[in-house]
C-alpha cells in the first residue's frame, strides 16, 4: 500500500532475497553461491529491540458499547476541507473516536526512526516524504483510540508498515513484486515472525536470509516489539492471521497469473484471507488486555471478527478503485468482479459493492449487540473491532484526492 519507492532492490547485499527465498539447492544446484555474513555477524534469533522512548500520555482507554451506529455521522475535517466531499454517497460508517494529529505525527516521527535506523526500510528525503503522506501514525492513532500506551500505538504501527512493505515488495509490482514465485516467498515472510525450528547448521543462513531484505527485516523487527506488549496467544493468534493474509495473496496472484476473473462469491473468500484482519485482531493486545484465546475461537465471535474485518477491507476496494483500474496490470476488486459476473456498469458495480458493505455492517452491529451484553471483555473487544472499522474508513476518506477517491 505504500506508494511506489524509489528501492527497487532490497538493500544488501544485492537480491539475495530472491536468491535465497527460491530454495536454490531443491531446485537448481547451479544457483551460484550467495555471499553470507558471518554468523558473528548476525542478529540474536530473538534480538532485543531498542530501548523504547518516553511514553507521551494518551487519553484514557475509551470503552464503547457495541454497537454504536449513529444515523450518517459527519467525518472530522482535515484543514478546513470539506469533509463530505472525501465521503462515497450511501456507505455506512461511524466517525473515529480519536483524531490527533499530534500524536500520530509523533507516532509517525518514532516508526520513521525504527524504519531508518533499525530495519532500513525507508531510507532518503524523498522516502520519507512518502512514507510521511502514507500516515501511518494517523491510521493507528484513529484505528486504536483505546491503546493502552505510545509504545502500544508504535507497535501496532510496526506491524501495519511490515504488512505493507511485504505487499509492497513481494506482491505489487510497485517495488518488484510478482505472482511468479509468490508463495514461496511468502513462506519465508511467515518465518520472519514464526522461526524456523531447524538443524543448528541451518540456523545462520536462515537468519541471513531474513536480515537480508527490508520487508524481511521489517516484520521480525515488529514482531519482537509486537511480543513485547502482546501474550503468547496473541502472539499466535497474529502469526496465524498473517498466515492466512499470505493464502489470500496466492490467491489473487494465481487468479492474476492464471488470467481468470474469480466469480464474485470467489473474491469474497478470497479477500476474506487477503485482509486487513490481522491490524482488527491485535486491537486487544493494543490495549493492554487479552480476549481469551477460547472466547476468541468460538463461532460467534469468529464470524463478528469476519464480519467487521470484510467489511473494512470492501473500505478499501471502493475508495482505491480508481487508482486500480489506471493500473496497467488487472487488478481484481469486488466492483470489478461484480461487473464482470453481471454484466453490468462500473457504477452500478460500485454502487453493489456498498451494498454488501453496508449489509457486513449491519450483520456486524447486530451481532455485536447481541455478544457484548454477555461479557465485559468481549465487550471491549468488540468495541475494538468497530473501532478499527470506523478508523480505517476515515483513515482511506483522509486520502481521498491523493491516494484514494470516492467514485470510479
Ligand atoms: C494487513 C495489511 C495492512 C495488508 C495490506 C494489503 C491489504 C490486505 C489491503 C486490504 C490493502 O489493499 P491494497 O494493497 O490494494 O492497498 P491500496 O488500495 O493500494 O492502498
Amino acid at each position: 500500500m505504500v506508494p511506489v519507492l524509489d528501492v527497487p532492490e532490497p538493500l544488501s547485499p544485492p537480491e539475495p532475497a530472491e536468491i535465497l527465498l527460491e530454495t536454490p539447492e531443491l531446485e537448481s544446484p547451479e544457483v551460484p553461491e550467495v555471499p553470507l555474513p558471518e554468523a558473528a555477524d548476525l542478529p540474536e534469533p530473538h534480538p532485543e529491540p531498542a530501548p523504547v522512548s518516553e511514553p507521551v500520555p494518551v487519553p484514557e482507554p475509551v470503552l464503547v458499547p457495541a454497537p454504536r451506529l449513529e444515523p450518517d455521522p459527519e467525518p472530522a475535517a482535515q484543514d478546513g476541507d470539506d469533509a463530505s466531499s472525501r465521503r462515497i454517497k450511501g456507505l455506512k460508517f461511524h466517525p473515529p473516536l480519536r483524531d490527533d494529529r499530534a500524536l500520530a505525527d509523533r507516532v509517525n516521527e518514532r516508526l520513521m526512526e525504527w524504519a531508518e535506523k533499525e530495519i532500513e526500510l525507508y531510507p532518503g528525503d524523498e522516502l520519507r516524504a512518502m512514507f510521511l503522506a502514507f500516515d501511518p501514525g494517523r491510521s493507528v492513532v484513529m484505528c486504536h483510540p483505546d491503546a493502552a500506551s505510545f509504545e502500544h500505538l508504535v507497535a501496532a504501527g510496526m506491524l501495519y508498515i511490515g504488512e505493507n512493505a511485504v505487499d509492497d515488495y513481494f506482491c505489487e509490482p510497485d517495488l518488484g513484486g510478482s505472482p511468479e514465485g509468490l508463495g514461496a516467498r511468502l513462506l519465508v515472510a511467515q518465518t520472519a515472525i514464526d522461526p524456523l525450528h531447524t538443524a543448528k547448521e541451518q540456523v545462520p543462513k536462515w537468519l541471513a536470509g531474513i536480515a537480508s531484505h527490508p520487508a524481511l527485516r521489517s516484520m521480525r523487527s515488529a514482531m519482537n516489539y509486537f511480543e513485547r506488549i502482546a501474550t503468547p496467544a496473541q502472539a499466535h493468534r497474529y502469526r496465524h492471521d498473517i498466515c492466512n493474509l499470505y493464502l489470500g495473496y496466492c490467491a489473487e496472484a494465481a487468479c492474476i497469473q492464471t488470467g481468470r476473473t474469480p466469480s464474485v462469491w470467489e473474491y469474497l473468500a478470497h479477500r476474506q484471507f487477503n485482509n486487513f484482519r490481522p491490524c482488527l485482531t491485535i486491537t486487544d493486545a493494543v490495549g493492554g488486555y487479552e480476549l481469551p484465546a477460547s472466547m476468541f475461537a468460538r463461532p460467534d465471535v469468529q464470524r463478528a471478527t469476519g464480519l467487521a474485518s470484510n467489511a473494512s477491507t470492501i473500505v478499501n476496494d471502493l475508495f482505491s478503485l480508481r487508482k486500480e483500474m489506471a493500473q496497467e496490470r488487472v487488478h481484481h476488486s469486488l466492483p470489478t468482479v461484480i461487473a464482470d459476473e453481471e454484466d453490468c456498469g462500473i457504477e452500478e458495480a460500485f454502487q453493489k459493492t456498498i451494498d454488501i458493505h453496508n449489509e457486513l455492517m449491519d450483520d456486524f452491529e447486530s451481532l455485536s449487540a447481541l455478544l457484548a451484553p454477555t461479557d465485559p471483555v468481549l465487550a471491549r473487544y468488540l468495541a475494538g473491532l468497530s473501532n478499527w472499522v470506523a478508523g480505517n474508513h476515515e483513515w482511506h476518506s483522509g486520502l481521498v484526492g491523493t491516494r484514494y477517491a470516492t467514485s470510479p
